[in-house]
């Protein structure tokens, strides 16, 4: 049986927009599942992602998030190409057109190039949900399959479906980072609730035996924050943002920017165990970061 993108999507096909006229020729599919399909594009020599939805009005949401976003003066500005309508077996599909992220996945991304690597990614998304929470937003659904990790430990979100307004009920979540499911706070999108994700992201890219994965299929009644304070404790990397991690997933971290800065604190060294980070470009990077972020917080402020 050919699903419904098979043929559009096939290396080589050209999407043409409907409304706007612009044409895309597909280089490869990068993912689909059951309501939308997401696909490498270029258009002349640039590379864009481009992704189509059945389910117009969860596609239509994760339009407007980008819309907003994109017209924000933080890194999030033009990430929205392109909205547009393709004609597949005679119906209208719904597309839009993003920026396209190389990278990979932070797990990944641990295990090629180091755990340690987890202070400046940590850092990095940091900075990403200071952004997005500033701009009025909470991200919602954040997850490691929601982020990409390119060069030198950037980061950048992908899948804006689960964006909502601050204040309004989360309206796209994954059972495991929800705070919800783990009885630590209601589903209301504020800045914890994203801290709380980042919290159970990092944990989960630090996890080698898995043992979030079976704590997850536990009852309701028997599950808890303090089983996941037992996972933070048998990693040294976890370990040494443990503080940082106790008061994400407890609630007690209300901003992402105070968020960002005891983050800096702890890794920056003025409370953590002496072993020095292994690599010094890594310190580097690090700093370099911390000094764009410091600049962008100067002018936006
Ligand atoms: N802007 C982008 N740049 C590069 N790759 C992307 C981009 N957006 C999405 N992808 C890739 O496409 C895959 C599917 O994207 P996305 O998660 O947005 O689709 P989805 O249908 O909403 O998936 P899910 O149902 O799992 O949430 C991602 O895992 C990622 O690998």
């Amino acid at each position: 049986m050919t699903t419904w993108y098979e043929d559009a999507f096939r290396p080589g096909s050209e999407i043409q927009g409907k409304w706007n006229g612009r044409v895309y020729v597909v280089e490869r599919l990068l993912g689909a599942g059951s309501n939308g399909v997401v696909a490498l594009v270029r258009r002349g020599t640039v590379r864009f992602a481009l992704k189509a939805g059945r389910e117009t009005v969860d596609h239509q949401f994760e339009i407007n998030s980008l819309h907003a976003l994109s017209l924000t003066s933080t890194s999030f500005k033009g990430f929205l190409i392109d909205v547009d309508d393709m004609i597949v077996q005679g119906k209208e599909v719904p597309f839009f057109v993003m920026r396209y992220i190389e990278g990979m996945n932070i797990s990944d991304f641990l295990h090629k190039w180091g755990k340690e690597w987890i202070y400046v990614i940590g850092s990095n998304l940091l900075k990403k949900l200071t952004e997005l929470h500033k701009s009025g937003y909470v991200f919602g659904d954040l997850k490691i399959e929601n982020m990409i990790v390119s060069n030198y430990g950037d980061v950048d979100l992908i899948d804006f479906g689960g964006v909502t307004p601050k204040g309004r009920a989360i309206k796209q979540l994954t059972e495991v980072y929800d705070r919800g499911f783990w009885k630590a706070g209601e589903r209301v999108a504020d800045e914890s609730y994203d801290l709380f994700s980042f919290a159970i992201l990092l944990i989960k890219a630090l996890d080698q035996k898995n043992r979030l994965a079976a704590l997850s299929k536990s009852l309701p009644q028997n599950r808890e924050i303090e089983q996941l304070y037992a996972i933070i404790k048998e990693n040294p990397v976890a370990v040494r943002i443990a503080p940082f991690l106790h008061q994400a997933l407890n609630g007690q971290l209300k901003t992402s920017r105070e968020a960002y800065q005891y983050w800096r604190s702890l890794v920056a060294g003025k409370k953590l165990a002496p072993s020095p980070l292994k690599l010094p470009w890594l310190k580097i990077c690090f700093a370099a970061s911390l000094f764009i972020f410091g600049a962008t917080v100067y002018i936006y402020w």
